[in-house]
Order: C-alpha cells, then sequence, then structure tokens
C-alpha cells in the first residue's frame, strides 16, 4: 500500500508517518526543504522518541522522498498510484499544494478510476473542505464530476504535541505519548483505510471545535500570556500560577461554549481539559512559545481558536468572556522578528493602531463588546 504526505515537518515524521508505517503504507513524504527529503532518502528511516520517562522508541522504515521544487512530475506519479494521500504542511499552504494534487488526482483518474481520500491533517476547520475547493480551481471544467465522485476529501483533527526538534539527527523526532486523529468517515470515497489511531466519526466539528477551542486555546493562551512575562517555554509559563489562572479561566470560557454548544457532559469535559493542562506542563518535552504563538494574524482570524470561541461565548451568554479577551489582547502585543505573520502583525498596529487592526484581522467590528473589552485590557 501507498501513502503520499506532503509535509514531512514535526507533525508529518512524528504523526502521520508513523501511523501510516504502522499500517504498512509506503509512504512517499513531498516536502519543499531539499534537506530533509535528500536525508529521508539518504537514510531511509527515522526515529520517533516518546517524550516520557521511559522514552521508548519507534522506527520508521519503507519511506521515500520528492523534493516538489524540482519535481513535480514525480508528485504527480506518486499521486497517481497512491492509496491515501494527507497533509500537514500549514493551513496557509493547502492552496499552494492543490495545484500539485489537482495535476496528480487529473493523471491518476486519465489512468484508472480508483477512488482516493486526501486527509489535510492542519490545525483548522473544515481543512479538507478547503483543500478541496482549491483543487477543485484547478481542475478543469469537463473533468470535476470525475475529480468530485473518485477522491474523498474528509476533514479530520489531529492531536500530538510535536515541538521543534534539536536532535542530533536531523530527521529523529520527540513527540508526546499522547495522540488523537478523527477522520470525518461520510466525504471518505472507497475503501476506507484500516489504519490503527484513526477514529472515524460521522459528523467532525464537535470533534474539531473541542480540540481546537482546548488544546489550541490553551496553548495559544499560554504562548502569549508567557512572551507578555517574559517565558520562554511553554511549560515554563504554565507554572507561572498568575498566568496559569488565565490560561484555566480561557478553558473554563471555552469549555462553557462547547458545553452549551454540543451538550458534552461537564465532568467529562473538565477531566478533558485537566488532561490536556498536564500535557502542556510535560517536562520531557521543550515547547517554545515561538513555535505555539506563530502566525497569530491566522490565530487571531475569525474562525480561529481565540475569537471564534470568544464570540460564541458572548452570542452564549451575553457577556464577554474575561478570560479569554485578556488572551486576545496578549496576543495582539505578541512579537517574533523571525515570523512574517508577527512582523506583519505590529506593523499594522504602528501603521493603524489596536482597534483598527484588531477589526481588520479578527473581522469584529468597533462597536463590538468584546472588540472593546480587548482594546481596555491592552490599554490595561
Ligand atoms: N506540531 C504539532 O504539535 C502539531 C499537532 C497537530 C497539528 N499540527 C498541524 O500540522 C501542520 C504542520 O505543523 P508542523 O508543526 O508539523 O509544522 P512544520 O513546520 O514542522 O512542518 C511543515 C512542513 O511543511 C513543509 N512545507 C511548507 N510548504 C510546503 C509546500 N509548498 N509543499 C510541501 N511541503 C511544504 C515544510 O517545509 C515543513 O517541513 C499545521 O497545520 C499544524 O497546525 C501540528
Ligand atoms: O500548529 P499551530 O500553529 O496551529 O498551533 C500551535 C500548537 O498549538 C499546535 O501545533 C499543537 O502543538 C498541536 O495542535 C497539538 O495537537
Amino acid at each position: 500500500m501507498k501513502a503520499v504526505h506532503f509535509g514531512a515537518g514535526n507533525i508529518g515524521r512524528g504523526f502521520i508517518g508513523l501511523l501510516l508505517h504502522d499500517a504498512g503504507y509506503h509512504t512517499t513524504f513531498v516536502d519543499v526543504n531539499k534537506e530533509i527529503i535528500d536525508a529521508i532518502n539518504q537514510h531511509k528511516q527515522y526515529r520517533v522518541l516518546l517524550a516520557d520517562q521511559d522514552q521508548q522508541e519507534q522506527i520508521v522504515t519503507n519511506i521515500s522522498g520528492i523534493n516538489s521544487s524540482d519535481q513535480l512530475e514525480d508528485v504527480s506519479d506518486a499521486i497517481a498510484t497512491a492509496d491515501i494521500i494527507t497533509t500537514a504542511v500549514g493551513p496557509n499552504v493547502l492552496p499552494i499544494i492543490a495545484g500539485n494534487i489537482a495535476n496528480g488526482l487529473l493523471q491518476r483518474f486519465r489512468q484508472s478510476d480508483d477512488p482516493v481520500n486526501i486527509i489535510a491533517c492542519e490545525n483548522m476547520i473544515g481543512g479538507s473542505r478547503l483543500l478541496k475547493e482549491k483543487v477543485l480551481e484547478h481542475i478543469p471544467a469537463e473533468q470535476k464530476s470525475t475529480v468530485l465522485s473518485l477522491a474523498g476529501f474528509p476533514d479530520a483533527a489531529v492531536d500530538r504535541i510535536v515541538p521543534n526538534q534539536s536532535n542530533e539527527k536531523m530527521l529523529t523526532v520527540s513527540v508526546e505519548p499522547y495522540y488523537e486523529w478523527v477522520v470525518e468517515m461520510p466525504s471518505m470515497k472507497g475503501e476506507v483505510p484500516n489504519i490503527k489511531g484513526i477514529t472515524y466519526v460521522e459528523e467532525l466539528t464537535p470533534y474539531i471545535e473541542r480540540k481546537l477551542f482546548t488544546v489550541n486555546t490553551g496553548h495559544a493562551a499560554a504562548a502569549y500570556l508567557g512572551q507578555k512575562y517574559y517565558h520562554q517555554t511553554i511549560e515554563e509559563a504554565i507554572q507561572d500560577q498568575n498566568l496559569r489562572q488565565v490560561v484555566e479561566g480561557a478553558l473554563k470560557e471555552t469549555g462553557d461554549v462547547l458545553i452549551e454548544k454540543y451538550q458534552f457532559d461537564r465532568d467529562t469535559h473538565e477531566q478533558y481539559r485537566e488532561k490536556i493542562i498536564g500535557r502542556f506542563t510535560n517536562p520531557y518535552l521543550s515547547d517554545q512559545v515561538i513555535r505555539v504563538g506563530r502566525g497569530p494574524l491566522r490565530k487571531l482570524s475569525a474562525n480561529d481558536r481565540l475569537i471564534r470561541p470568544a464570540t460564541l461565548y458572548m452570542e452564549l451568554f451575553n457577556r464577554a468572556p474575561e478570560n479569554l479577551t485578556k488572551v486576545i489582547a496578549a496576543a495582539m502585543q505578541y512579537q517574533d522578528n523571525g515570523d512574517p505573520e508577527a512582523v506583519e502583525l505590529q506593523q499594522k498596529i504602528k501603521a493603524n493602531g489596536y482597534s483598527e487592526t484588531l477589526e481588520e484581522i479578527s473581522g469584529l467590528p468597533k462597536v463590538h463588546l468584546l472588540h472593546q473589552r480587548i482594546i481596555e485590557n491592552i490599554q490595561r
């Protein structure tokens, strides 16, 4: 069996690649990072280390790599014969790889009518749906119905903390032991892949919202408040009791939203929240604030982990969430000269001020109470 995976980065190697290997696939990693692709083709294997007391290791074999900067035909060939296609490249990169995927699908369906599923494993609501939209933009009108009937784009939620790596060997990747991969069953085409570790569900929205508005809201809160109080890592930030109170408060607010929206059991959700805070304090992982805070324009957009639950909170409870507004205020002040989105955010603020910038990137109008509370928090 053959898998093609776009993005041989942290989650690609540390999670998706590992599960594909364990399920018996040969995985072809597609990436623009020449060094990683060369290393994959040279060593044909890498190690995954579990970040806990035992430091167990797993070896991922049966892999190869394609550099999509200059081997576009190879990418198409791989897609044409793949049994599954996955991505973990970041939400902003999905439109960039859509053309490659479209060409591969066109080649595939000229040769056969074997269905295939393309699963975007990104931290966003509707990742595969967005990819499908972008792929279809590259498909000529007369081929659209073939692609629509033979290519499935099931949405997914993936959860495993994989920090930036500093191992001696470039491909080795340290990951937390916990993982969850949930895939929406109804959008799948053909045979459902038997991959141990995937949970198939009828409706993904509650799962992705629970994950994004708990793990990722909590993470973002620790990162943005963490930087404000001069912490370097998530673990260090979460040990700061004043800061932890706000992170926990923000997760209580998103929890109230999720419980109200999906009728989750309150006690079970509280246990889920506590487990997640526990994951942030894993002493065997060093997760930098600047990794978790990366891409603040994306994280401050209307449907992402901060603004969306805060807006829902206002709608459901008719008051502004006290802790989420503090976190959003800290996110607006986030700085990292190595992160183009963080630089752009601060340039916008310098040129137009906080209120104008908040309205532009989050879509929250100035008259919205949430907008006003965020600005009050910044001024404080
Ligand atoms: N790391 C985590 O803890 C984690 C957990 C769950 C989900 N995710 C999600 O997975 C995605 C990837 O995150 P990551 O942490 O692995 O990031 P990463 O930066 O480690 O990996 C991304 C990889 O994509 C590659 N890439 C960039 N542009 C590309 C292109 N045009 N074609 C092919 N490859 C390209 C990069 O070179 C890099 O190797 C994100 O959406 C993230 O939110 C990450
Ligand atoms: O990947 P991002 O930038 O959307 O978010 C940063 C982290 O919160 C994220 O990568 C988590 O580590 C991951 O989502 C855990 O499952």
